[in-house]
């Protein structure tokens, strides 16, 4: 069985590598032909330093080579998800899709396995997501990830087949708590970032991180989620990652965010994204989610770290 997946980045790259180390065919579709040149050339992936590819991957740059798969992940960014399988859908149809990127689309506001069933409606949908940094993966650091598969027998095969010894993955039938948790957590990373950089403190992280949690099974909760989904690697285990490793680049977008630092604009930050869109939900459905609030709009330029905090902290006191 050849695996193929969609984007040669850090996240695409890294789980090249380790299919490719468990034995796994994989074929690693980039756009840029000469990525995909250096790639061959070189044998070391683009966007992972010193990562070595092993012989079982090839890179491509045509796109019939991945549609030839049966199985394609999905790892572009998650604003890149939907005009990518929306383009393609018809080359798509019945394969096995699982998206791996993690973000609300803005113009939607529909989370990445809820994309691939409205894009590609006769697709297996899927959904690879939790706490792991491409880096640790290309290392074969050991990683548990959540797999859900609304089609459990489907999901069972599929956990065999992305499974490798590095990376454990556990299965789910919740693909929109699964999306959710990962898309939610980032925005609430931007904020612990923010927090940490303008010198609030991690006894301030840390009300942040648990606030910012209630916020995630709330709006979640709302969209159909199952509670306990939340609870798992795909929510609370990425929250934890994510708020508190400068490997983030969420995180570190926040850290830069709270010392008035320039950022690299050509970063994948996928909180500042989702971030607005989960103010639009908010409003759109109601809900009260004051941390998800003002990051977005420190993402927009209109509050500092300082006058978040202010927000935040004189809002009227309530019961937990
Ligand atoms: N990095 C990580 O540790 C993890 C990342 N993820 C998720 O994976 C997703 C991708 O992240 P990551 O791989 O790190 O991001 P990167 O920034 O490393 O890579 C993004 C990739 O997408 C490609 N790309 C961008 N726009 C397009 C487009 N319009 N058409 C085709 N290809 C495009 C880029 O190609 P080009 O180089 O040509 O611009 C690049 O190869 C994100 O949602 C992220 O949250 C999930 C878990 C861990
Ligand atoms: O999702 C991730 C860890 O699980 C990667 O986080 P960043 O996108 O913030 O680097």
């Amino acid at each position: 069985m050849r695996i193929g997946i969609a984007g040669a980045g850090a996240f695409g790259s890294a789980l090249a590598v380790t299919l490719a180390r468990a034995g796994r065919e994989v074929t690693l579709w980039a756009r840029d032909e000469g990525a995909v040149q250096t790639m061959r050339d070189t044998r070391r992936a683009v966007r992972l330093p010193d990562v070595d590819l092993p012989a079982g991957i090839d890179p491509v740059s045509e796109l019939s080579s991945l549609f030839s798969c049966d199985t394609i992940l999905l790892a572009l960014p998650a604003q890149v998800t939907r005009g990518f399988l929306e383009a393609h859908a018809g080359a798509l149809s019945g394969r096995t899709l699982v998206a791996c990127a993690k973000g609300l689309d803005l113009t939607t506001l529909t989370g990445q396995g809820a994309i691939v069933v409205e894009s590609v409606p006769d697709a297996v949908p899927a959904l690879l997501t939790g706490p792991s940094f491409a880096a640790d993966i290309a290392r074969g650091l050991p990683t548990a990830l959540t797999l859900a598969c609304p089609d459990d027998a489907a999901g069972r095969a599929l956990q065999h087949d992305l499974s490798t010894p590095d990376l454990r993955l556990y299965r789910s039938t919740d693909l929109a708590g699964a999306e959710l948790g990962g898309a939610l957590k980032n925005v609430i990373a931007i904020a612990c970032g923010a927090c940490i950089g303008a010198g609030f403190g991690d006894s301030a992280r840390a009300a942040l991180m648990t606030r910012g949690f209630a916020e995630m099974q709330r709006l979640a909760a709302a969209l159909g989620a199952r509670p306990e989904t939340l609870m798992g690697l795909s929510g609370f285990g990425d929250l934890v990652l994510t708020c508190s490793s400068e490997l983030s680049r969420n995180y570190r977008y926040g850290l830069a965010l709270g010392r008035h630092e320039d950022w690299d604009a050509a970063t994948t930050v996928e909180g500042a994204h989702t971030a607005r869109a989960v103010a639009d939900l908010a409003t759109k459905r109601g809900l009260d989610l004051p941390i998800s609030a003002v990051t977005a709009r420190m993402v927009a330029g209109e509050l500092t770290p300082q006058q978040a905090l202010e927000t935040l902290i004189n809002r009227p006191l309530k019961e937990e």
